[in-house]
Parts: C-alpha cells; sequence; structure tokens
C-alpha cells in the first residue's frame, strides 16, 4: 500500500504505523539536506524549533546552526536553507543542525509512524525508489506549507509512486492517486506554484532552479536516532 500524506498536519492525527516513510519537501528542505549530505556533511539533525536549535549549537559549539523563518536565516545562524550554501568546502566533515518551517517538522513527525524513514528531492528520486522498492506499506509524506499542499512536492510524490509502481504491484490511496495524476499530467518538473514565486521574490532564483535537477546525488539520506546520514548508493 502506498498511502500519501499532502502536508505534515495531516500526520497529526494518524494513530496506524508503516514499514518506511519517505519524505518530501522539495522547496527546500529535502533538497538541502540531501545536497549537504551528498558534498560530504557527516549529518543533519532537524529540528522544529529555532530555540531548540540554539541549545543543541551552545552544548556542541562545533555543529553548524542552519534553516530559516519565512525563508531568510535566521539572526546568528551560521547557513540558510538554501542548498546551494552547503557546498563541499563549507560542509565536508562537519554536523549541521537544521530548523525549517515545514520540512523538519514534517521529519520530526515521520519518525512517530516509521522506523524507517528516508529523505527524497527531485535530486535522489532514482535512488531513493531503489531503496523503498523493498517495503509493501510505505507513507510518502509531503511537508506541504503548513497545512497547504504544495504543487512541487505533490508532482515528486507522484513521480515516486510512478516509478514504484512500475516495478511493482502496489494498493494506492486517494492521495496518492491525486500525487500520481499530478505527475503524469506533467512528466517534469513544473515549478510555477506559489512556492517558488515566493523563493524568486526573495532571491533564491536559483535554489528553484537547482531543486528541480532529477538523479544528481546518488544518495539517500536515512534518519538513525536523532540524525540524517548519508545512504551511499554504490
Ligand atoms: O526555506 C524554505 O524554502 C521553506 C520556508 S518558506 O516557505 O520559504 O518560508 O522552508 P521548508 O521547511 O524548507 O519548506
Ligand atoms: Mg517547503
Amino acid at each position: 500500500m502506498l498511502t500519501t500524506f499532502l502536508t505534515h498536519n495531516e500526520l497529526d492525527t494518524i494513530s496506524y504505523t508503516f514499514q518506511a516513510a519517505i519524505v518530501i519537501d522539495v522547496l527546500r528542505a529535502t533538497s538541502t539536506i540531501v545536497t549537504a549530505l551528498s558534498n560530504g556533511a557527516r549529518f543533519v539533525i532537524p529540528v522544529g524549533k529555532i530555540e531548540e536549535a540554539v541549545d543543541i549549537k551552545r552544548i556542541q559549539p562545533d555543529l553548524i546552526l542552519s534553516g530559516e523563518r519565512n525563508g531568510i536565516k535566521p539572526q546568528g545562524f551560521d547557513l540558510g536553507n538554501s542548498p546551494l550554501e552547503y557546498s563541499e568546502e563549507v560542509v565536508s566533515g562537519k554536523g549541521i543542525i537544521l530548523t525549517t518551517s515545514n520540512g523538519t517538522k514534517a521529519i520530526q513527525k515521520a519518525k512517530k509512524i516509521a522506523g524507517n524513514v528516508y529523505i527524497a528531492a527531485f535530486l535522489n528520486i532514482s535512488y531513493v525508489v531503489e531503496q523503498l522498492s523493498a517495503y509493501e506499506n510505505i507513507a510518502i509524506i509531503c511537508a506541504g506549507n503548513e497545512s497547504e499542499v504544495s504543487y512541487e512536492d505533490t508532482q515528486l510524490a507522484g513521480f515516486i509512486i510512478s516509478k514504484l509502481t512500475e516495478c511493482k504491484r502496489y494498493s494506492l490511496s486517494d492521495s496518492s492517486l491525486i500525487a500520481l495524476r499530478t505527475w503524469e499530467a506533467i512528466r517534469r518538473p513544473d515549478f510555477s506554484g506559489t512556492h517558488s514565486q515566493k523563493l524568486i521574490e526573495l532571491g533564491f532564483g536559483r535554489d528553484v532552479d537547482f531543486c528541480q535537477k532529477i538523479d544528481v546525488f546518488p544518495s539517500v539520506p536515512i534518519c538513525k536516532g536523532e540524525r540524517i546520514v548519508r545512504n551511499l548508493i554504490k
């Protein structure tokens, strides 16, 4: 069964569990996590609140404190939520604390409903599908924007469902069918939604271009305890 959640707020009332969950926040948290780990970061700690992130940094000052609120890097933070900031020179060998508006909250909620939690972006989609095809009962979690559906996240969910159902027979929830049909209508990333526009207005147009790239990084981040680590695909 493939069950899709179109926003992270939908997880608040879930009382059942899944073998695996995949978290999608194309703009921009999961694109940033995939990029950071692929560029050699040792781990990412996803955190819901700014104060929590700052507390971790106080105890472990060597970690990079990063994230955003309203798209912008909070005062005193080392990095924002732009994947392009997470170059090899900046993150290689480092641990990162990340707090964002939606993505890191979605990851924390995913950990409550599944033992195996993976992180997806267009940047690593085929590698994600390879890992997921081992499971029968999968939650596909789109972060969305608070309780609003995100167009890009829904497209990627549909792309993943399209690839998974090519290799195996799965039942689809209605939300999975909505995501699949959204993807099938275009069959390429279409970043014409409101979030892309907002990021372009904030000066992050290059992020919007970058996050549309497919299969740039052969790695699938996976949650291990409080950390997200790189699962290198050979
Ligand atoms: O930084 C982002 O892209 C968003 C925040 S906003 O929608 O731009 O305000 O955060 P995310 O948690 O990655 O969706
Ligand atoms: Mg988002």
